[in-house]
């Protein structure tokens, strides 16, 4: 396969490929959703992500670095619609204390961000990587600031518009396309900046983070919750660097960095650091369901929709429902692949949580100098 082969996730692809899904509603339903699709241009999306990781030239490391921007935005291309059907509008994880839901969890996870990076009304504040604006709108609902989403796919703008709308929140967010690493903003432009989960599709941490440091105000909080390799992670343990290209794959990551790597970079970026913590290890009371319990489920659940897609019997329940919808043409070729690379992502993550190597939940908060 050469790279030529590779169809570029563009405006006009992702205007051309999910079509009737943006002018849908917020809650149009999976099946509807992968019913309008452009099957042609979404088999072609699939082959395109799948050569990262399968025979082909540029199934490797560097290529996955420097082609970070396809990479990526070809895998929200395929997944935006599976996440919500299976999780909700706020792609993170959570810890969760005994009796909480997990939106529950979801929200107070986001809160605890929110109350880090010291967000309060009328503040001009960055969210990178916002998917499609869950965070972004529960942080107006709690804070009153005004919320900038900055997120390189355009579909995902689409849906997070979409929402705010029904939302009653245009006054209170906008969603700005453009890569993290190159932002278009200018210098000293926001009084707070945050990133939950999404920086580590960046090729370089220091490039993303330098980028937030950049356009922060001197003063003001920089607060992220990092996906890392802890330091239990060996890397000349085959086992472990299955589990973290597992994890790269399911998640459309370019490659995986360590806590350390993650720590260094923010102090290179120029940020003095207040908060350096992994929330997955500390053991805090209301703290006491672990963050993957929500992929580990079990058997089965009737906990809502989400609970069930995300149970044993849910993920063969789901798989087979696209199978059947693939074989009968409603659905586009190539969309069972997008069920298994989910899956191989809730199976690597889980197993990389259980044995430590893995944490979504570095938490790290800091402040660019006054001076
Ligand atoms: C990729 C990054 C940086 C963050 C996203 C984290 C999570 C929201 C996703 C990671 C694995 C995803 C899976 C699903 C939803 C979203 C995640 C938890 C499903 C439950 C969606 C429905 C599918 O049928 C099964 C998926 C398993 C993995």
């Amino acid at each position: 396969m050469s790279p030529s082969q590779i169809l570029e996730p563009t405006p006009e692809l992702s205007k051309a490929l999910h079509a009737n899904v943006v002018s849908d509603q917020a809650s149009s339903s999976i099946i509807n959703r992968l019913k309008s699709k452009n099957k042609e241009l979404q088999t072609q999306s699939v082959n395109t992500y799948q050569k990262f990781w399968k025979d082909s030239e540029i199934n490797n490391e560097e290529s996955r670095a420097d082609m970070y921007k396809t990479l990526t935005n070809t895998y929200y291309n395929l997944v935006t619609d599976f996440y919500e059907y299976g999780w909700g509008e706020s792609f993170h994880f959570a810890r969760r204390s005994i009796g909480e839901t997990q939106r529950e969890s979801i929200r107070r996870h986001e809160h605890i961000l929110f109350s880090a990076a010291r967000i309060s009304p009328g503040m001009k504040v960055l969210d990178v990587g916002c998917g499609v604006g869950g965070p972004a709108r529960e942080c107006v609902r709690l804070t009153g600031a005004h919320i900038t989403g900055l997120n390189n796919n355009d579909y995902q703008i689409q849906r997070a518009n979409i929402y705010a709308a029904k939302h009653k929140q245009e006054n209170f967010s906008t969603f700005v396309k453009g890569d993290f690493m190159d932002m278009p903003f200018e210098d000293n432009s926001f009084d707070a900046v945050y990133a939950i989960e999404a920086t580590c599709h960046a090729p370089v941490l220091e490039g993303v983070y330098s980028q937030m440091y950049r356009v922060l105000k001197p003063g003001g909080y920089f607060a992220i919750y990092e996906w890392c390799l802890t330091d239990n992670f060996d890397e000349s343990n085959a086992e472990h660097k299955k589990l973290a290209l597992d994890i790269e794959h399911g998640d459309g990551i370019a490659k995986l960095f360590t806590a350390k790597v993650a720590l260094q970079a923010a102090k290179n970026a120029g940020f003095e650091l207040e908060i350096v913590t992994d929330l997955a290890h500390e053991t805090v009371a209301g703290n006491e369901i672990p963050w993957f319990a929500a992929l580990d489920i079990g058997v089965v659940s009737f906990n809502g929709i989400q609970g069930f897609a995300r149970s044993q019997v849910g993920r063969v329940f789901t798989t087979n429902v696209v199978k059947l919808l693939e074989k009968v043409g409603i659905a586009p070729a190539g969309t069972v692949q997008v069920q298994d690379v989910l899956l191989t992502a809730a199976d690597a993550l889980v197993a990389g949580a259980k044995k430590e190597i893995f944490t979504p939940m570095y938490l790290i908060v800091g402040r660019k100098p006054l001076n």
